[in-house]
């Protein structure tokens, strides 16, 4: 394994890259999820809003009403929920329009007093259904209205789709803050890239005397940002209206854009773009047949700089038949030999869950060991086919990068 600096010129057999494209899905540029980790902060209501704000920037919104188990979205928006979708000749749902945003919601194939019994697998692969089987047309934002919590769903939806982002809903209450804080940790876990903090009721404004209260604490959700060191979208008061006009499906900022509320849903939407724009978002999901190099992923040197992440990859590339390389924000370049790399599969086969003792017997790996099919796992990983049959290995960007450091320092051994 070769472990090598930056901005070095790639091989003769890369297959020329056009220009690179920042789409996470065919025609979507940019999959965000509302997340929080508490219920009832006004996750779905923020989501509503926000899509909204992003649209009176000019740009064309989708949203998802990813909470399956408690789909709140449609009434909001004024969609009724008793007629299902139409769908495209090819099979595809088409999403509903309301307010000049395209919108699907389990309640509409369910209706409002029909909870979907559904258990985590099939959680995962409806939302996957909602992203993938509908036709959106082309798309700037689609929002993931995300379940509170932060388990399964949370984390199949994060670690199956290729999400920009995420943003985090929270109150000002301390325990709000608290499960909103390891929710945040989670997403950072699976690599999504936190888009920043939205503190929601906040302040609430006397109707009658115009004074300001803050009913919980006061700046918990800065705090918090500093603190974990990601950016503060923007607080939201506690506003009646907002209540109303949510229960009337018309939210607020459809309904009363010139009101305090909205013109805060306007800064966040405002910071979220700049947050967008500062992200790395190049590589797409991708299906990289080794031997013929069909599908291969970006090599975007363009996009390195020196304070970008060192577990973030802006390229990856087939230097040669046995060797892959993997280029980092950062800049840095790591160069792996294949058959070290299928050494150092570290599935349930190959290492002792428990114990973490090594079960692979190098021995038994040819020396012309190569992948088949390497594959993109969400934002996080990829996944190998190997010529010798084997195939349950998940490599994530954290431990290639390990694994790089460690060959460069000569830890890994000669076999
Ligand atoms: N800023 C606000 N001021 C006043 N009320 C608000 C505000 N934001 C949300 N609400 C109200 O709080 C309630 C819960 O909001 P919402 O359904 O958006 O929360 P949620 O976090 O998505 O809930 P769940 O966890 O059930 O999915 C709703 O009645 C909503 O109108």
């Amino acid at each position: 394994m070769q472990n090598t600096d930056r901005n070095q010129s790639h091989a003769p057999d890369a297959s020329p890259r056009s220009a690179v494209s920042t789409d996470k899905l065919p025609g979507i540029r940019h999959i965000i999820a509302v997340g929080s980790g508490k219920g009832g902060v006004g996750k779905s209501t923020v989501s509503v809003n926000l899509a909204l704000a992003l649209q009176r920037l000019g740009s064309r919104v989708g949203i998802v009403d990813a909470d399956i188990l408690g789909p709140s979205i449609p009434g909001m928006l004024g969609i009724p929920t008793c007629e299902r979708p139409a769908t495209t000749p090819e099979g595809k749902m088409i999403p509903a329009e309301q307010h000049g945003l395209k919108v699907v919601s389990m309640g509409m194939l369910t209706g409002d007093d029909e909870p979907a019994v559904l258990r985590g697998p099939m959680v995962g692969k409806y939302l996957k259904m909602f992203v993938d089987g509908v036709q959106w047309g082309s798309l700037d934002y689609l929002i993931l209205d995300l379940p509170p919590g932060t388990g399964d769903v949370q984390l199949t939806l994060a670690q199956s789709m290729p999400l920009s982002g995420v943003v985090i809903v929270t109150t000002p209450q301390t325990v709000s803050l608290k499960i909103a804080r390891r929710g945040l940790r989670m997403f950072e876990k699976v690599q999504v890239k936190i888009l920043g903090l939205v503190e929601n009721m906040r302040t609430f404004t006397c109707p009658h005397c115009g004074e300001n209260t803050d009913i919980f604490r006061h700046g918990g959700g800065e705090q918090m940002s500093e603190e974990l060191n990601v950016p503060f979208l923007g607080a939201l008061p506690l506003d009646v209206d907002v209540v109303t006009s949510g229960d009337e499906g018309l939210p607020i900022v459809a309904g009363q854009p010139t009101s305090v509320s909205s013109k805060v849903y306007a800064s966040i939407a405002t910071a979220l773009v700049e947050q967008l724009h500062a992200s790395i978002t190049v590589l797409k999901p991708f299906v990289w047949t080794w031997d013929s190099n069909d599908g291969a992923p970006d090599w975007a040197e363009d996009a390195a700089r020196p304070a970008g992440s060192q577990n973030t990859p802006i390229g990856l590339l087939r230097r040669d038949p046995r060797t892959l390389s993997v280029l980092w924000e950062d800049g840095h370049r790591d160069d792996f030999d294949v058959r070290d790399l299928r050494l150092a599969c570290h599935c349930a086969l190959c290492v002792e869950e428990m114990s973490g003792r090594k079960l692979l017997d190098p021995k038994t790996i040819r020396p012309d060991v190569t992948p088949q099919q390497i594959v993109s796992i969400g934002n996080y990983a990829v996944k190998f086919d190997w010529n010798d049959g084997h195939n349950s290995g998940i490599y994530s960007f954290n431990n290639l990068r390990a694994l790089g450091a460690s060959a460069a320092a000569g830890d890994v051994e000669n076999v």
